[in-house]
């Protein structure tokens, strides 16, 4: 595992666009796992500002998204796809049939599971996975206590990560209380995962992740296991780490 420690958040963002650019230079048709919330939105700049630079071209990646609440409408202006589409696909020249993301509109869960599962297989695996943290060391919304043998599936957030996540909508009653999620098996099948946190509210998790016991009661410890995982942490994050 490799633990990179930056001055700010935007040098990090940086680094993380330029890990994906060498990724791609490598294999223009890459799979890449994409991830939303806060962290990632400075990633996403400069994937588009190396688009508009043309040192990137989208239009033979593919991507698969971690995650998306359940139920939740396409156009609801809080659900992934629109995250997604706010901060990376409307700017840049990726195929629509190349996006992929759980659907939060199925009336058959598990069926859209399965087929998450199936798609991502059929196209290879993901090459490249960025990764955010929670609060509490969720991966995905793969909570304290998923299992690590997780695959893709519906899941139920906890207080936590229904409370921090409330700041994007009008209340917490409005929050989903599910999610379909990619499993931490499946996560854990990517062939390179770069993950990323910024702030001192992500110093326990980390330093739990990455220091701590491998269990299920911190998600992102299986990280420690991955056998090529970087972590990208902003000082502030990297704050509670023990340096002996
Ligand atoms: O980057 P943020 O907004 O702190 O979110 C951290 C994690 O929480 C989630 O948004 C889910 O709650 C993940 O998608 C993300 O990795």
């Amino acid at each position: 595992m490799q633990v990179q420690v930056f001055e700010d958040y935007d040098t990090l963002s940086r680094y993380a666009a330029d890990i994906f650019l060498e990724q791609i230079k490598k294999k223009s048709d890459s799979v890449l796992g994409l991830a939303t919330g806060g962290t990632p939105e400075g990633f996403y700049r400069h994937l588009i500002t190396s688009y508009k630079d043309q040192k990137l071209d989208f239009s033979r990646l593919r991507t698969f998204n971690l995650d998306e609440y359940y139920p939740i409408k396409r156009e609801h202006p809080q659900s992934y796809w629109t995250f997604m589409h706010d901060h990376l696909f409307a700017y840049v020249n990726i195929p629509t049939s190349n996006i992929h993301l759980p659907n939060g509109e199925t009336t058959n869960v598990d069926a859209e599971c399965n087929r998450y599962e199936e798609e991502i297989g059929a196209n290879g695996g993901v090459d490249i996975q960025i990764l955010g943290i929670g609060e509490n060391g969720h991966i995905g919304f793969n909570e304290p206590g998923a299992s690590f043998d997780s695959r893709t599936r519906m899941v139920e957030l906890t207080k936590n990560t229904i409370q921090a996540n409330s700041r994007y909508f009008d209340s917490v009653e409005d929050v989903p209380r599910h999610a379909i999620t990619m499993g931490i098996a499946s996560i854990m099948q990517s062939k390179k995962i770069v993950i990323l946190a910024a702030g001192v509210k992500k110093a326990e998790a980390v330093a739990k992740a990455i220091q701590g016991e491998i269990t299920e009661a911190m998600p992102a410890s299986i990280l420690q296991k991955h056998p090529d995982v970087i972590f990208l942490l902003d000082k502030e994050a990297a704050s509670l780490l023990n340096h002996n």
